[in-house]
């Protein structure tokens, strides 16, 4: 796979004049359709990262490529995800999950003429996530995954090629959490877009991540990068072989020593 779908050549970040850095030389190459993962301590950058990727901040140094374009401003083929699904509680389901082809330039005429054949690629999307039947739910009607599912649809409506996806599933239980990952590698599967994972849960990473970076502490840099042997797909039993337990515990090890330098 060429590496060259993103391209971080040499970026460093401070937010302020004056500040200490927050990103600190960087250096990143992403294949278009690769999934990658990235792991640090808490502040080390790794939101600070998908800002960068996604063109809502500049770099202090260095430049970030996506798709042989620099980029200079707030991409258009981006979608993101976060901790919180950030729903609108006054839109029912559906209507969230068409929110994107409101907003995004070239879609929002095309929504205008083909409302119809929006809503079909919305409620597909829906029911490709479980949640058919639930497209006239309003939020608070939704459970916390189903929300997340939602969310997750909401980010693809407008079929991006680069996925950022930040904590998404960092708010859930343990059981819904591994639900939502195999929800996330079959659309995955089905089309495979650019994803950058931020995550804290090491196993997430391993399970999903076709490359692994790990960060260092404030002013973060990328010490580690770690292609991911696991054939796909990959479903729960996979959790529980050697070679995922022995990944695992290789990151685990990576994390202890950042913290303790
Ligand atoms: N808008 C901002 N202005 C100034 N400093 C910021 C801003 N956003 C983040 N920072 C600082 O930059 C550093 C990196 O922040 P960032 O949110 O990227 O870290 P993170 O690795 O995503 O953290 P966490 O895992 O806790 O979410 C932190 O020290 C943070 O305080």
């Amino acid at each position: 796979m060429s590496k060259s779908f993103v391209e971080l050549n040499n970026v460093r970040l401070r937010y302020s004049e004056g500040d200490d850095l927050a990103l600190e030389t960087t250096n990143m190459k992403i294949g278009k359709g690769e999934f990658i993962a990235v792991v640090g301590p808490s502040g080390c950058g790794k939101s600070s990262l998908l800002k960068l990727v996604s063109g809502l901040m500049p770099p202090s140094e260095g430049t970030v490529i996506v798709d042989n374009k620099e980029v200079a401003g707030p991409l258009k083929i981006v979608g993101m995800a976060f901790q919180n699904p950030t729903l609108l509680p006054w839109r029912t389901t559906l209507d969230n999950v068409l929110l994107p082809m409101e907003i995004v330039k070239p879609h929002r005429n095309r929504l205008r003429k083909n409302r119809a054949e929006y809503e079909e690629r919305a409620r597909k999307l829906l029911a490709s996530v479980g949640l058919e039947g639930h497209e006239d739910k309003y939020p608070w009607e939704l459970s916390g995954g189903m929300q997340q599912r939602a969310s997750l649809c909401r980010s693809l409506i407008h079929e991006p090629d680069l996925l950022m996806l930040d904590e998404p599933f960092g708010a859930l239980d343990a059981f819904t959490r591994e639900e939502l990952w195999d929800i996330l590698q079959n659309l995955w599967m089905v089309r495979p877009f650019t994803v950058i994972l931020v995550t804290h849960d090491l196993r997430e990473a391993a399970y999903l991540a076709d490359t692994i970076y790990v960060m260092s502490k404030r002013p973060g840099k990328i010490l580690v990068e770690r292609e991911n042997p696991l054939p796909r797909p990959r479903d729960q039993e996979a959790t529980f072989t050697q070679p995922f337990t022995d990944l695992v515990h290789e990151l685990r090890s990576h994390i202890r020593d950042v913290r303790e330098s």
